[in-house]
């Protein structure tokens, strides 16, 4: 019923090249992929592990990242088949932004022909310069399309002590307007602990999502017109900047002409 049209798609970047084969798929059968992104620590590989309802990837308290390669696992939950793709957190110290943005670029390969859902993880906690800088990296990679496909995850659920969720967004204005750039999607994980319900809860707003999407998922065209943006707009800051350097040249040479016509 559905014909498959398989796509190339080249992942370039200094260091790395990757050639992923994406193609679509008949989106009501298929297995629901999810990619978890956050900066380092936050508890994604915690999430991931919570999701599947097993131990599959190494989450614990460190200085430096534990993720450093994207990771993948499925699980079958209910009648539904769930991959779950891990991937290395922002601003770990012992790589590059640009190096680690690489490596998360991957992760559109391993969840080819592409994601159902990116869970943004957040550390309940302060939403501080950091953490904003974290979530306009990932906006920036992915693209403007993203967030149709973007949910909010909060991890350290028990540091709720009773208050709601919504009730703790409200008080940041910074990340009530970041939520709602997601539609207001959200959810939260206590990761400590084994409970379906939050895990159930989860998979229902997915399946929402997903829904409303029309069971659509996001596509490596989109990655491409993503990375085009990235692409115009580091050329129009090279540009920019050349041209404040002509103007700076031309200003030095402007009052040495007129300190020497001074002697
Ligand atoms: N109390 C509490 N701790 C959590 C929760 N989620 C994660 N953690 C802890 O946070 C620490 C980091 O979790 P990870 O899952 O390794 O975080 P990560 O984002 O995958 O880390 P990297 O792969 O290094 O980027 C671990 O000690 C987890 O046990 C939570 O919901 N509650």
């Amino acid at each position: 019923m559905f014909g498959k049209k398989n796509v190339h798609i080249y992942i370039k970047s200094k260091k790395y090249q990757y050639l992923c084969v994406t193609g679509e798929e008949d989106h009501h059968q298929g297995t629901w992929r999810l990619i978890l992104v956050g900066k380092t620590g936050v508890g994604k590989s915690a999430t991931g592990n919570t999701i599947l309802g097993r131990k599959e990837f190494e989450s614990q308290l460190s200085p430096s990242s534990v993720t450093a390669q994207c990771q993948k696992a499925e699980a079958t939950i209910g009648h539904r088949n769930i991959a779950v793709i891990d991937t290395p957190g922002l601003f770990d110290t012992n790589y590059t932004q640009e190096e680690i943005v690489d490596r998360i670029k991957y992760c559109i390969c391993l969840s080819a022909p592409g994601p159902h859902a990116f869970v943004i993880c957040l550390q309940l906690g302060r939403f501080t310069k950091e953490e904003q800088e974290t979530v306009k990296i990932i906006q920036r990679i992915f693209g403007e399309e993203a967030a149709r496909y973007t949910i909010v995850l909060f991890t350290r659920g028990d540091d709720l002590e009773g208050f709601t969720l919504e009730s703790f967004i409200k008080k940041d204005k910074a990340l009530s307007e970041f939520v709602k750039t997601c539609d207001n999607r959200h959810h939260v994980f206590n990761n400590k602990i084994t409970d379906q319900k939050q895990r159930d809860e989860f998979i229902k707003k997915i399946n929402k999502m997903i829904q409303n999407n029309g069971g659509r998922f996001y596509t490596a065209e989109m990655f491409r017109v993503a990375e085009e943006a990235i692409k115009k707009e580091e050329e129009r800051l090279l540009k920019e900047s050349k041209e404040q350097d002509k103007e700076k040249i031309r200003r030095e040479a402007e009052k040495s002409i007129k300190s020497m016509n001074n002697i």
